[in-house]
C-alpha cells in the first residue's frame, strides 16, 4: 500500500491537550493530534468576528490568537493567516506542500512536551462554547451518485423497468446543486412545500412534502482549482482536494418523483443541504488510504478516469453513521438511535474520478467548491443510507426503541450524522457531527 505518511501521522504522538488522547487505546475524541481538522467559529452567543481554527480534543485552537502570540515559525505564518480567516478559501487555494507545512507546525505546537505549551493553551476555547459558520465561501456545488448500491435500490423505486441506466458504469452521474441553501450543522431544516402528484391522481397539487428524507454523503472541498479549459489529470486529482466533511443532501422524495424527468432533481433537493463544520484534510486521511477496484466483469474506466495508483490508494476507509431522535425521544431523554452504518469504500466511483470527470470538459474548479459523493449506501440492509432505500419507499417503516415508526421524517425529528476512520495500528480520527432538526412547513 502506498501511503505517504510523515511524523504528523505517527500513532504514538500524544498531545498535552489531554482530551485529545486515547484512553487505554480507545479514542476519547474525534479530534486527536493526528487529525487537526479546520473550521470557522466564534464564541456562541456573541457578535465576534468569525475566524478559522483547528479542533484538538474538546477544544478549538484559535489561529488568530496563535498568530498574534507569535507561536508559529515564519515559514508557515502566511498559511496560518489564511487558516485564521473567516472563510478558508485562501488556505484551500494554497499548494498542498504549504498546507502540509502548516499541519506539521500545528502538530509541533500541540504535541506532548512542546515548549510553547503554556502560551498555546491560552489560545484554546472549549468546543462546547463556540458556534460555527460554513468553512468556505462555496461558489459551486455538484452532487454525484457514486454508490451503485444506492443507484440500484433507488433506481428500482423510481424506474422499476430500468433501475441503473447504461451510462452509470462509464461516468460518474451527478447533478448541479444549489449553493445558497447550504448550511452548517445545527441549522434546522424547514419542511418544503412543492408540487406532488400521486401516480393515479389526474393533476398535481401544491402542498407540504410528505416524504422528507436525508442522504448520508461525504462532501469534498476543493483545494487548488484549475484554469478554465484545462482539465485536471486524474493522477493529479487528489492534490486538488483540500479535505472532506459530512454532507446531508436533504431530499423531498414526493417532489422529486414528479419533477425529475428528464433533467434531474431540482426543487426536491435545493431547499437545503447540511454539512459538518470541520473539514478533515486529505493529509489527515492518508493512513486510511486503501485500494479501489471495479467489480469483476464491469467495464474498465476510460483512460482519463483511471490511473495506476488507484488500485493501491484510490479509496479511503471512512465509516458513516446516521442516528435519529424523534421529539418524543428527546423529551424522554432517550439518546439518538443508530439507523444506518455504511462505508465510503463501497462506492463505485472514487474521489479522484469525480474531480477528473468534472473537469474533463475543461470546467474550472474553484477553491472551496463542494462536491457531494452521493448517498453512500453499501450492500447490507443497515448500510442503506437514506430512508427511501431503508424503508422501500415508506412501505417498510423502521421501528425505533420506543415503538415509534418512521417511513420518512416527521416534524421535530433530529438527524445526526457521524463519521470516522479506524484501523489497527493507526489512531482513530472522526469528523464530528452534522445535526439537523426538521421544522414544520412554513405557513404563507
Ligand atoms: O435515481 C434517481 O433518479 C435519483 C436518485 C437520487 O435521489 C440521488 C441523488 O441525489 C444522488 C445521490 O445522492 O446518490
Ligand atoms: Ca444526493
Ligand atoms: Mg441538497
Amino acid at each position: 500500500m502506498q501511503q505517504r505518511l510523515d511524523k504528523t501521522h505517527d500513532a504514538h504522538l500524544r498531545s498535552w491537550v489531554e482530551s485529545a488522547n486515547p484512553v487505554a487505546g480507545v479514542a476519547a475524541s474525534d479530534f486527536p493530534i493526528q487529525n487537526l481538522p479546520h473550521g470557522v467559529f466564534r464564541r456562541a452567543g456573541t457578535q465576534e468576528a468569525w475566524r478559522g481554527g483547528v479542533a484538538i480534543g474538546d477544544y478549538v485552537m484559535d489561529l488568530a490568537a496563535v498568530l498574534a502570540a507569535g507561536l508559529l515559525p515564519a515559514m508557515v505564518e502566511d498559511a496560518a493567516r489564511k487558516a485564521a480567516a473567516a472563510t478558508l478559501n485562501d488556505l484551500m487555494a494554497l499548494p498542498a506542500p504549504q498546507r502540509r507545512a502548516l499541519r506539521a507546525a500545528l502538530s509541533d505546537l500541540l504535541v506532548e512536551g512542546a515548549v510553547q505549551r503554556e502560551r498555546t493553551a491560552r489560545c484554546l476555547l472549549l468546543l462546547a462554547d463556540v458556534e460555527h459558520a460554513l468553512p468556505a465561501r462555496i461558489e459551486n456545488f455538484s452532487d454525484y451518485y457514486s454508490s451503485i448500491h444506492h443507484a440500484i435500490n433507488v433506481g428500482a423505486l423510481f424506474r422499476p423497468d430500468n433501475p441503473v441506466l447504461p451510462n452509470y458504469r462509464w461516468l460518474p452521474v451527478g447533478y448541479t446543486g444549489r449553493v445558497s441553501s447550504i448550511r452548517v450543522s445545527g441549522v434546522d431544516v424547514t419542511r418544503p412545500k412543492g408540487q406532488l402528484k400521486a401516480p393515479d391522481a389526474p393533476t398535481p397539487t401544491y402542498e407540504p412534502c410528505k416524504r422528507l428524507d436525508y442522504e448520508v454523503e461525504l462532501g469534498m472541498l476543493i483545494g487548488t482549482g484549475n484554469a478554465l479549459g484545462t482539465p485536471i489529470d486524474i493522477r493529479e486529482a487528489d492534490e486538488h482536494v483540500f479535505g472532506v466533511c459530512l454532507l446531508n443532501d436533504w431530499s423531498a422524495r414526493d417532489i422529486q418523483t414528479w419533477e425529475y424527468q428528464p433533467l434531474g432533481p431540482m426543487l426536491s433537493k435545493s431547499f437545503m443541504t447540511s454539512i459538518s463544520p470541520w473539514v478533515v484534510t486529505l493529509d489527515a486521511l492518508e493512513p486510511y488510504r486503501t485500494g479501489f477496484a471495479r467489480p469483476d466483469g464491469d467495464p474498465a474506466p476510460l483512460p482519463h478516469l483511471w490511473c495506476e495508483t488507484m488500485s493501491e490508494r484510490g479509496s479511503i476507509d471512512i465509516r458513516l453513521q446516521m442516528y435519529l431522535q424523534t421529539s418524543r425521544m428527546r423529551e424522554a431523554g432517550e439518546a439518538p438511535h443508530l439507523i444506518s452504518d455504511s462505508r465510503f469504500t463501497d462506492a463505485y466511483w472514487a474521489m479522484a474520478q469525480l474531480v477528473a470527470h468534472q473537469t474533463s470538459n475543461g470546467t474550472n474548479l474553484c477553491p472551496g467548491d463542494l462536491m457531494g459523493s452521493g448517498t453512500l449506501s453499501g450492500p447490507e440492509p443497515l448500510s442503506r443510507a437514506c430512508l427511501l432505500e431503508m424503508t422501500q419507499g415508506g412501505k417498510n417503516p423502521i421501528t425505533l426503541p420506543n415503538g415509534e415508526q418512521r417511513g420518512f421524517l416527521a416534524d421535530g425529528d433530529t438527524v445526526l450524522m457521524r463519521g470516522y476512520c479506524q484501523k489497527e495500528g493507526a489512531v482513530r480520527i472522526g469528523f464530528g457531527e452534522c445535526r439537523t432538526t426538521v421544522l414544520p412547513v412554513m405557513q404563507p
